[in-house]
């Protein structure tokens, strides 16, 4: 994928600055060592092969620069956090694209879900499936309180199932036997009932989102970041080494899945409903 970067905007020093990607947006404050990261891939930002590729970049160059310690991601595209996985990614494309796509599906996900930054869901638009799956890695998630903005892992629904370390990471956040129902019914939740099973840790009224991600990130980067980071190792590491002790087989389990031809017909005809609800 082609990267081109944004120009860092004329301010008034590091903090005023701007940088990222075409379709990553980072704002840092380097007085209170956070940075903003918004997703700007219109309409949805559905996690195109570009997106995925460009978040990892900016995400690691976040890593990898010790002035920064938390991050709080969100959607630059009105009422849509993310769409989830680009679906025309998935469809009508050779096995060799669907192997690279999903490499690079699985490589956020290591990257965000072990990562030693804070990171805090803005949750500020529907949030479906790999939306969802973006914000569950984080280590707190808030979300705006609007009843059309849906959040769950609806695989199911496409007639698609969700790969096993999509499930481990709901079990990891809402237990077992709410997971077993959320995601055999692909259930997307409305703001109080994301609450109610521990989905999301907060809904907001909608133009407070990013205040409160703001001032609860304050709250985490109060505590020493050896002590937080070691404590969410232990807590998240066996659930990542399970992918990465199996990455190239879910790679081929991926193609495999994805290049039946019940499973590419089931895609093309969601897609086309998406469509058709314009019209
Ligand atoms: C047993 C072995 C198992 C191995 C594993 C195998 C398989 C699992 C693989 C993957 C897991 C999948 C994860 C996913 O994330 S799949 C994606 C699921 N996403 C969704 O269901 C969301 C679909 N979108 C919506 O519901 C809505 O678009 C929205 C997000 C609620 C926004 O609604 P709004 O009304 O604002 O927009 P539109 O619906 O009009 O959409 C505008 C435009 O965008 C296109 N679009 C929407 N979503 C996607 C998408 N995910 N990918 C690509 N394109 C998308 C939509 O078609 C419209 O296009 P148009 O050309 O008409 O403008």
């Amino acid at each position: 994928a082609t990267i081109r970067r944004t120009e860092p905007t004329a301010g008034s020093g590091d903090s005023a600055r701007r940088f990222g990607t075409q379709r990553v947006l980072v704002e840092p404050d380097a007085a209170s060592g956070v940075a903003v990261m918004k997703f700007k891939n219109p309409p949805v930002n559905s996690l195109s092969l570009e997106l995925l590729t460009e978040f990892i970049i900016s995400l690691e160059k976040l890593e990898n620069d010790k002035t920064f310690r938390g991050v709080i991601l969100t959607s630059d595209c009105p009422r849509v956090f993310s769409a989830g996985l680009d679906l025309t990614e998935m469809c009508g494309k050779n096995p060799a694209h669907y192997a690279e796509y999903w490499k690079a599906v699985q490589e956020l996900w290591l990257r965000l879900y072990l990562s030693n930054l804070v990171l805090i869901a803005a949750i500020n638009g529907a949030c479906p499936a790999g939306g969802c799956l973006i914000s569950l890695t984080c280590d707190y998630r808030i979300l705006a309180d609007n009843p059309k903005y849906l959040i769950g892992l609806n695989e199911t629904l496409l007639g698609i199932v969700a790969p096993f370390w999509f499930k481990d990471t709901l079990v990891n956040t809402i237990g077992h036997r709410a997971s077993e129902q959320a995601l055999q019914l692909g259930l997307l939740f409305l703001p109080a009932e994301a609450l109610q099973v521990g989905l999301v840790d907060q809904v907001v009224p909608e133009d407070q989102v990013l205040s409160t991600a703001l001032s609860v990130m304050a709250r985490w980067m109060a505590i020493p970041d050896h002590a937080r980071q070691l404590t969410k190792n232990m807590m998240r590491k066996t659930t990542v080494d399970r992918l990465v002790k199996q990455r190239d087989a879910d790679i081929q389990n991926f193609v495999s899945f994805i290049s039946r031809d019940s499973i590419q017909k089931s895609l093309q005809m969601y897609l086309e409903k998406l469509k058709q609800k314009k019209g």
